[in-house]
């Protein structure tokens, strides 16, 4: 099993590119289920979980051509069947996106109860009670959610918490449905923008997306499209806290500012000084960050999967700073595995207080889950001495090349073999 191998090393300058967003990705991907003809999606990120969806839904039967561009077709008029199995959709929580097209599209779906990121219980019952609404017959057994709805008939569906996946699904089950459907307490997300952005593409008729409430009106089918996925914000907000953890000037390139506002509000409150531009964002960084405070809550708030990268930054900074997670009850994994590389963080609850150190020492880590893994990649590049990061296959579900995107920048990060780390 592959490690990561991080050695401090001063200021980083130069430019990267940011890749197309896995988040809107991987619904984008589910979407091509309802179509009738083959959708080109482009600006994919090369991921774990898009080679996961792109294995799912090859096991439906959907044909799928990779283009030079790393652009990806999917023909999905040969899919001949309708169950998503637990051995691909284990892996990744985006899995249970499969649900609304194909109950949608082909009247019936089995599809695995879903994994991804161990952060919370994270249940799947606005999904479920949402396509309840819109008609369909809906048991949960041995692990599976069934579905079967000869058709889908649009009305108002209030979710009761807003979420991201679950959002996508109904938008996604609603397309087909017969008449109209409003969604109440939708997720705000870019995400799900771009998922209404591409859904449209393919003949959807949609409303709202990027407000509270979205508006459908079901359409019979679905036709062919292209679409390009937006850039990744999560990425940009970790490859911005890089720079502003260990000092530098670097330019990240096809990104746009607009989907991270709030990420930006809270660097800059640390010190840095990001000039934003349409397609770029540049950071500099010319002394320690300040500590800041963070609360994570749905957007345009302080995304949840930026709390573990800024409480990595908050273990360098002058001062303290309080990090409230609202979103997962579980996502301060990564507060034990910061303590071992010397960072002092008091965790009660929703909240860590993380007192600021002058040096963080490497050590050997774990990495627990995606972002959490992102926060001991920071932490190690301004680490004294070599920081070894263990189970990495977390941080290859989320970052495209995350080594050569940071080696390119002036860190000192090499991907090593277990035998290698073992030594
Ligand atoms: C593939 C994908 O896009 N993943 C993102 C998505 O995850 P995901 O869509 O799984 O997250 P949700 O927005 O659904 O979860 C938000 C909160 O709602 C709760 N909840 C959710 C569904 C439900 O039926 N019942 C319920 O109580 C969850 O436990 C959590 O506390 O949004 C999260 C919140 O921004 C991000 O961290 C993830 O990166
Ligand atoms: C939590 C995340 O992913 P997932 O929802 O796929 O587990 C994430 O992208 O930070």
């Amino acid at each position: 099993m592959d490690k990561l191998l991080l050695r401090g090393n001063g200021p980083l300058r130069g430019e990267l590119r940011i890749s197309g967003a896995k988040n809107a990705a991987l619904p984008c991907l589910a979407a091509t289920l309802l179509a009738r003809e083959p959708v080109h999606i482009r600006n994919i990120p090369h991921l774990r979980d898009i080679t996961t969806t792109l294995e799912l839904l090859g096991t439906l039967g959907a044909r799928i051509l990779v283009d030079s561009q790393l652009g990806i077709e999917v023909d999905p008029r040969p899919v001949h069947s309708v169950v998503a199995p637990y051995e691909l959709v284990k892996t990744m929580r985006a899995s249970i996106l499969v649900l609304g097209p194909l109950l949608a599209r082909h009247g019936s779906a089995e599809v695995s109860l879903p994994g991804g990121c161990a952060i919370g219980s994270r249940p799947v019952t606005v999904h479920l009670a949402g396509l309840q609404a819109l008609g369909a017959e809906i048991t949960v057994q041995e692990g599976f959610v069934k579905a079967q709805a000869a058709r889908l008939r649009g009305t108002r569906v209030v979710m009761d918490v807003v979420s991201v996946t679950g959002t996508e699904n109904l938008l996604m089950a609603a397309t087909l449905a017969e008449g109209h459907t409003i969604l109440e307490n939708a997720a705000r997300e870019p995400e799900v923008v771009d998922l209404a952005r591409c859904l449209t593409a393919m003949g959807a008729r949609i409303s709202g997306a990027g407000t509270s409430v979205i508006e459908i009106e079901g359409v019979a089918e679905l036709h062919g499209a292209e679409h390009s996925v937006l850039p990744d914000r999560i990425e940009t907000g970790t490859y911005l806290v890089a720079t502003a953890m260990a000092g530098g000037d670097v330019c990240l390139k096809r990104t746009d500012p607009g989907l991270l506002e709030s990420v930006l509000l809270k660097l800059r409150e640390a010190g840095a000084e990001v000039d934003a531009e349409p397609d770029h964002i540049r950071i500099r960084m010319a002394r320690r960050p300040s500590a800041i405070d963070v609360r994570t809550a749905p957007y345009p708030a302080f995304p949840t999967d930026m709390q573990a990268q800024f409480m990595a930054m908050n273990c360098i900074a002058s001062g303290s700073g309080v990090i409230t997670e609202t979103i997962f009850e579980n996502r301060f994994m990564h507060v034990s595995e910061l303590q071992r590389l010397g960072a002092d963080i008091n965790a009660d609850g929703k909240t860590a207080v993380v007192r600021g150190v002058p040096r963080l020492h490497g050590a050997p880590v774990m990495a627990t889950d995606l972002r959490a893994s992102a926060s001991l990649v920071l932490a190690g590049l301004v680490a004294e001495g070599e920081t070894l990061i263990d189970r990495i296959y977390h941080l290859d579900r989320g970052y495209e090349v995350i080594e050569e995107k940071l080696s390119a920048i002036g860190a000192d990060i090499h991907r090593v073999s277990s035998s290698r780390g073992a030594a």
